[in-house]
């Protein structure tokens, strides 16, 4: 299978985990989108009633088109389980996120959910985080200031821009530091003290956040957090 096939395999599986009545929180990318198409396909044939919470205007849009029910995150009292992709997860299940710019409301949602499952392809599992560029979202105001102290730490920032040139900006109007780091032998030190940082909205690592991760394959492999191995 190539990454792709992957991707909508991964996808497809994460789709059966939904029961009728459940909020499902809808994270943001390529796989997810597999994962919500299907989703859309069992409302519309299988009368599948579910409510969506959704972490990016992309999937929103999507969702929408699609006839999934949408609330927003501060209407429903709770989400049974969020589906989302993630860029990097290593062997804690532990992993990076943000390489669509939607960080920062994946991680809200992801917070308020019961159950979190990722959806990857193989090329993203590794031992340890790493692998990708880390996605810091920052506020405008001072983001060259703040890409100065980035670098003085040794992160090797780099502010995402588009094709044009432009900087790139959130759902929410504000700007990704992308850390060009070989590898992350501290991930919550790192996490701790990006979280301190002024003008630093929101960070990349997700540590401790997935339940399950579902990698897409001929066979499919469920990898389980160790919290729930015992
Ligand atoms: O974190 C994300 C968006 O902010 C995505 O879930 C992550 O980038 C994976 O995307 P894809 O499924 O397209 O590889």
């Amino acid at each position: 299978m190539n990454t792709l096939e992957q991707k909508s395999a991964a996808g497809k599986y994460a789709a059966t985990l939904i029961e009728n009545g459940m909020v499902v929180g809808l994270g943001t990318g390529s796989t997810v989108k597999f994962f919500v198409e299907e989703l859309g396909r069992r409302v519309n044939e299988e009368g599948l009633d579910i409510v969506g919470v959704t972490t990016s205007t992309r999937t929103a849009e999507q969702a929408g088109t699609l006839g999934i029910a949408l609330a927003d995150v501060d209407d429903v009292d709770h989400i049974d389980i969020t589906v989302d992709g993630a860029d990097v997860v290593d062997a804690q299940l532990n992993g990076i996120k943000g390489g669509g710019a939607a960080l920062l409301y994946e991680k809200v949602v992801a917070k308020n959910s019961r159950r979190n499952v990722w959806i990857v392809d193989a090329s993203k599992v590794h031992e340890e985080l790493g692998h990708f560029p880390l996605p810091v979202e920052v506020v405008t105001y001072g983001a060259e200031q703040l890409c100065r102290v980035f670098d003085n730490h040794g992160l090797h920032p780099v502010l995402r821009r588009t094709a044009d040139g432009e900087p790139v900006k959130t759902d929410n109007g504000n700007e990704i530091v992308d850390l060009h780091l070989d590898t992350i032998p501290f991930p919550s030190e790192l996490a701790n003290w990006l979280a301190n940082q002024v003008g630093v909205i929101e960070h990349g690592l997700f540590l401790n956040v997935a339940d399950e991760v579902i990698v897409g394959g001929d066979e499919i492999q469920v990898l389980k957090s160790p919290a729930l191995m015992y």
